[in-house]
């Protein structure tokens, strides 16, 4: 890809209802490698590439904008997908393919929407904003296997959502399975979404994110014994397989974010597979007390559950030292601790 900055625009030629200068939507040459979110301060910069393939590119998501007269807006985590060939490698993490039913978190301009609706998936698209979910909306009327819902995802209830939608499709696929989750994701929403879908095994097989790179590292491989060692990294691993596929430098949204993404993929376990814990309200009410008093031992921070020393025997009988700290303990060592406590 050869790069050429070009020209500098100044961002005074935008305006609420004219974000972008004409000549970006019409020039087949230009790609637009970075913009702030300041209207008064910042400037866009233009680049050459030799790259434009796919009809629904950066050319495609800043027409799509320019036409609602739509500025990102920073609060809701609006970086859009300027490379199609990421939204086609997120699709095929997932292994989206015909007959699947996938839920979209955030279409934005529709740019990856369109590659599952392309693919033969139905999607289940959910966006906060209401102008991204009339412009969806038109996009799309056309396809009887897309529906959007203007909602806050955090809020929406998902699960009932799912339920009533997988039911009715097994009413009419009797062997249809599980649905899948496919979605660049604003990065402020992403813990949540995590904590929200990682327990959904029943409904979904994967779930696959295009998250803040620092964020995803942390999820899928966060070292023992380090601070960035959490109670979400138990969460993860008790309910899901996660995979680190690939980083994704930030040139590729619009705007540009002041990080890089990655894309991960979780394979959900199946609620049959989880770790052996007699409820899981209980073994994680105990995993989070234990990272509550992150720098003590747990025979300290565990001591409102069994005294410090039925909790050092209760750490001699799971096979782990008396002296351990949560940051020390694996997903299984966690499920040991648990059972031994539950037990007596
Ligand atoms: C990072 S952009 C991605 C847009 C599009 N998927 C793309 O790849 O270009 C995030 C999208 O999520 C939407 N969004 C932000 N907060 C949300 C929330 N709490 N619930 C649902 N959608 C949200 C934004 O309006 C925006 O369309």
């Amino acid at each position: 890809m050869s790069v050429v900055i070009t020209s500098t625009i100044n961002s005074k030629s935008l305006s609420p209802t004219r974000p972008f200068p004409s000549c970006i939507n019409n020039s087949p040459s230009l790609f637009l490698i970075s913009a702030s979110f300041s209207r008064r301060s910042s400037n866009i910069f233009l680049t050459k590439v030799s790259c434009a393939k796919s009809p629904d590119d950066y050319h495609a998501t800043l027409k799509s904008l320019n036409s609602r007269g739509r500025f990102p807006r920073k609060s809701l985590g609006q970086h859009y997908m300027l490379n199609s060939d990421i939204n086609d490698q997120l699709a095929a993490a997932a292994n989206v393919k015909e007959g699947d039913f996938v839920l979209e978190i955030g279409p934005g301009t529709g740019s990856l929407t369109n590659v599952l609706l392309n693919l033969g998936a139905t999607v289940l698209a959910i966006d906060k904003d209401p102008h991204m979910v009339d412009l969806v909306r038109e996009r799309f009327a056309g396809s009887d296997k897309f529906k959007v819902l203007q909602e806050d995802f955090v809020k929406c209830h998902i699960r009932s959502h799912m339920l009533s939608i997988l039911e009715s499709r097994r009413l009419s696929d009797p062997d249809f399975a599980l649905a899948k989750v496919v979605s660049n994701l604003p990065f402020n929403i992403s813990t949540d979404v995590v904590k929200l879908l990682l327990p959904m095994g029943d409904i979904f097989s994967h779930v696959v994110l295009l998250l803040q790179d620092e964020a995803a590292l942390r999820l899928v491989e966060p070292a023992l014994r380090t601070s960035e060692y959490r109670p979400i990294n138990i969460l993860v691993n008790f309910y899901s397989e996660p995979e680190y596929n690939f980083r994704v430098p930030r040139e590729n949204f619009f705007p540009q974010p002041k990080v890089d993404a990655a894309v991960v993929t979780f394979k959900l376990k199946h609620p049959r597979d989880y770790p052996d814990v007699s409820s899981t309200k209980s073994f994680f009410s105990l995993v989070n007390s234990a990272f509550n008093g992150k720098r003590k031992m747990l025979r300290k921070s565990l001591q409102h559950i069994s005294s410090s020393p039925e909790i050092e025997k209760a750490l001699g009988v799971a096979g782990l030292p008396v002296t351990s700290r949560p940051e020390e303990l694996t997903l299984g060592d966690f499920v040991k601790l648990h059972n031994v406590i539950a037990r007596e």
